[in-house]
């Protein structure tokens, strides 16, 4: 017997970034909307086509959307903010990409939406916002259109919804005046921030939709149901959080009344984590099934053994075997006891299915050219689907290559500095002898079109090694420069060498493997192609010290060292299939530890290591986070520790939300952190007036992701407010983060006024 299968999704960018291109192209007005949904709608097709092909049971629509599911989903519910109000001229496809954009043809430019990440993944959503007289106004027709395009492939459907509850969740309510205050942060930016400036939202106050909401829902599904629709995936991952008591109760209300009499299936499905506390509840939700996720239980946990002792008799269970955010293959040896075991309570009410949507994954591995110690050993979103097949057919085979895996557990003892920060920082001052409140910037500068003109002829092999090092220095060069007429005070080389702050690094350690086309969804159009850790980390050569060491030469200044730290370079990588987190990132720190003590050998005084993903893979669940934190900042330490005491340390987070962490943060022990603050320098100064912090902090006194040059009275009041918690000995000047993004003349103006600004700062503190 076939065991039913169906994924929760699987990625919209297709296989070739054909979305993002023909986004973009549309964005610009390259193409009319009609040649647009044409490219979108093929992409759609070839995803329904590789689930027929693999011969999963059950075609899943409505997880193709063109930029993000939540904010699809509130565009067709008519949750449109009130400064959108132009938006009533547009259809549903330029409502969702005004709200997520801020722009859209023939409409006045107005804040975008924010976006936060979706759970723990590197994903980001839009934050519906909701008004506190919020009405709905739903239309769905174009999920009705969706249905009827897969409908045509004649395949049994099952149709995906954000659940009610979640929907809700992840929404926050904005009262019209703050909601004009929205900052433009994402407004067509290409940074690699963590855009962790909110949690998942959970408004308390957002649960007084409900009773608006349950018709509408009840509504869509007598539509579904009347398409001749079977089941519906109703998407309620908030139940793996630790949820309040207010929500749990929701939980069964609002499926109680929107309970089916029909023959339409309510599917609930849960993702990235077990139920737990939530167990009980949701097994006896009163709906036909209910999804779990198995790759995230901890080893020998067996929690869908729990799930399926107290899964009523009726119910139907999709067990989430294949692990969807892994890009290994799955041992469907193993899998396949689980599938056994459980076969026998269920029978055919087991059904076989990925963790979560293949969202997270890259789509196919069949273009790749992949070295041989893994050949073999991954799986993509395409490759994840025959798993799935096979391990619902019986037709299992063993994968040689994965019981080789000859990963060996790695530990070690980890390091820190062993003078107190008073101690250092003396020491430093002394040798440094800076001035007052001192200037600097986050480590890059403009990535101008001349320099990744010169990357791309050197990948190509049309630019020799020593031609691309001379054209490099030559942007160094300039950097420096500029800087110099600027009056920084302690300067950078600006990252021109660097493409992205992690895959420079993962490039140059032994152990990682850069796909070709390994891309995933981060937001939007925009994608990312996190390096893969295939194997133990190693750091063959040094990675920086000739960039450092050159831009040093050019000025009598310091020179900031510029390294990304071992959690960030985690947790914006793929993790290797057998090893934990902690060790992985322990071995980071031991590289990056290697690195620190070269550039102090070659002359640099000051050593920023950038920790920018330093709270991104904070697990869900609270219990689990002080492991996390441990580690976390174990390895941060062990990599600083090769500095002497007078070689000072920076660190780098681009947001502030230290609420929940600053006693993390402050473990960390760097010398120095600079940290985004000019949007949220109320918040900031608050924490750390009340928690304190020992150390010198640099708040980014500009948001580097506006073009326009920033107001000297906006830079002041961050300046001035810190100077209240922060004394002027342990504060430095610098913007929120790198300025990759910029262009010369917009870095110029902005830097000019800082420095203007410091400067006026630190007469007045000399004088009083
Ligand atoms: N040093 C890096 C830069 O300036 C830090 C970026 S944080 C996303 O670009
Ligand atoms: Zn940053």
């Amino acid at each position: 017997m076939t065991i039913q299968t169906h994924i929760l999704g699987y990625p919209r960018i297709g296989a070739k970034r054909e979305l993002k291109f023909a986004c973009e192209a549309y964005w610009k007005n390259e193409t009319s909307q009609t040649e647009f949904l044409e490219k979108a709608y093929a992409v759609e097709a070839s995803n329904w086509q590789a689930q027929i092909d693999a011969g999963t049971s059950l075609l899943t629509v409505g997880d193709f959307v063109l930029y993000d599911s939540i904010l699809t989903h509130a565009v067709r519910l008519g949750v449109i903010p009130a400064r959108f109000h132009e938006a009533s001229k547009l259809n549903q496809i330029d409502q969702q990409f005004y709200l997520a954009r801020g722009r859209a043809p023939n409409c006045s430019d107005v804040a975008a939406l924010e976006m936060t990440k979706w759970f723990d993944t590197n994903y980001h959503y839009l934050v519906p916002e909701l008004d506190s007289a919020q009405t709905f106004n739903a239309d769905f027709s174009e999920l009705y259109a969706q249905v009827d395009r897969a409908k045509t492939l004649k395949q049994p459907l099952k149709v995906v919804v954000p659940g009610l509850l979640t929907f809700l969740y992840l929404s926050r309510i904005v009262d019209q005046q703050q909601s004009s205050e929205v900052q433009d942060h994402h407004k067509e930016h290409d940074c690699e921030c963590g855009h962790e400036h909110a949690e998942l939202a959970a408004d308390k106050a957002t649960l007084q939709f409900v009773d608006a909401l349950i018709p509408i829902y009840a509504k869509l599904f007598d539509e579904l149901s009347a398409r001749g629709v079977e089941y519906v995936q109703v998407d309620e991952p908030i139940l793996v959080l630790d949820l309040a008591p207010e929500w749990q109760a929701a939980f069964e209300r609002v499926y109680h009344l929107l309970q089916r009499r029909d023959a339409l299936k309510l599917i609930i499905t849960t993702y990235f984590e077990t139920l737990g506390e939530n167990l009980n509840l949701a097994v006896n939700l009163p709906v036909a099934g209910l999804h779990i996720d198995i790759s995230r239980e901890k080893a020998g946990e067996f929690f869908w053994k729990k799930v399926i002792d107290q899964l009523p008799s009726h119910k139907i269970l999709s067990l989430g075997v294949i692990n969807g955010r892994s890009v290994w293959a799955s041992d469907l040896v193993k899998l396949d006891e689980i599938v056994q075991t459980a076969q026998k309570t269920l029978a055919d009410r087991l059904w076989l299915s990925t963790g979560c949507s293949l969202l997270h994954v890259p789509v196919d591995l069949s273009s790749e050219t992949v070295p041989s110690n893994i050949d073999g050993k991954l799986a993509f979103a395409r490759q994840k689907l025959d798993e799935l097949v096979a391990l619902a057919s019986g037709n299992i085979y063993v994968n040689e290559k994965l019981s080789k895996a000859a990963e060996h557990s790695f530990d070690l003892v980890a390091q820190s500095r062993p003078e107190a920060f008073e101690i250092r920082f003396k020491a430093q001052q002394e040798k440094f002898n800076l001035p007052l409140i001192p200037t600097t910037t986050i480590g890059s500068f403009p990535q101008t079109t001349e320099i990744r003109a010169a990357r791309a002829a050197w990948n190509k092999g049309q630019l020799s090694d020593a031609d691309y090092e001379t054209a490099m220095k030559k942007e160094i060069a300039y950097a420096i420069e500029q800087q110099v007429a600027l009056g920084l005070d302690v300067l950078v080389h600006g990252e021109a060498e660097r493409t992205d702050m992690v895959e420079y690094f993962a490039s140059l350690l032994d152990g990682f493997w850069l796909s070709k086309f390994g891309w995933v969804q981060s937001y939007g159009s925009r994608c990312v192609r996190p390096p893969i850790i295939v194997a133990d980390i190693s750091r063959p050569n040094a990675m920086t010290v000739k960039w450092i060491e050159y831009a040093n030469s050019l000025s009598d200044k310091i020179v900031k060292g510029m390294l990304t730290g071992p959690v960030t370079i985690l947790n914006w990588s793929f993790p290797p299939a057998h090893r934990t987190r902690r060790e992985v990132c322990l071995q980071l720190a031991e590289a990056i530890r290697l690195e620190v003590s070269d550039l102090q050998t070659a002359g640099v005084e000051i050593i920023q290591i950038d920790e920018a993903a330093f709270r991104e893979g904070l697990p869900l669940r609270k219990a689990d986070r002080p492991e996390y934190w441990d580690w976390a900042v174990k390895s941060f330490k062990h990599c600083s520790s090769s500095a002497k005491l007078d070689t000072q340390i920076h660190t780098h987070m681009c947001y502030s939300d230290f609420k929940d962490c600053l006693a993390e943060i402050t473990a960390m022990d760097a010398d120095v952190i600079t940290i985004e603050t000019s949007r949220s320098g109320l918040q900031l100064l608050e924490v750390f007036h009340q928690q304190g912090y020992p150390n010198a902090i640099g708040p980014g006194v500009y948001d580097i992701h506006s073009p326009r040059t920033p107001s000297s009275e906006n830079m002041r009041s961050v300046i001035d407010g810190a100077l209240k918690t922060i004394p002027a000995e342990r504060l430095w000047v610098n913007p929120d983060c790198g300025l990759k993004t910029r262009n010369w003349a917009e870095t110029k103006a902005a830097l000019t006024e800082l420095v203007k600004m410091a400067k006026e700062i630190r007469k007045e503190l000399e004088a009083a």
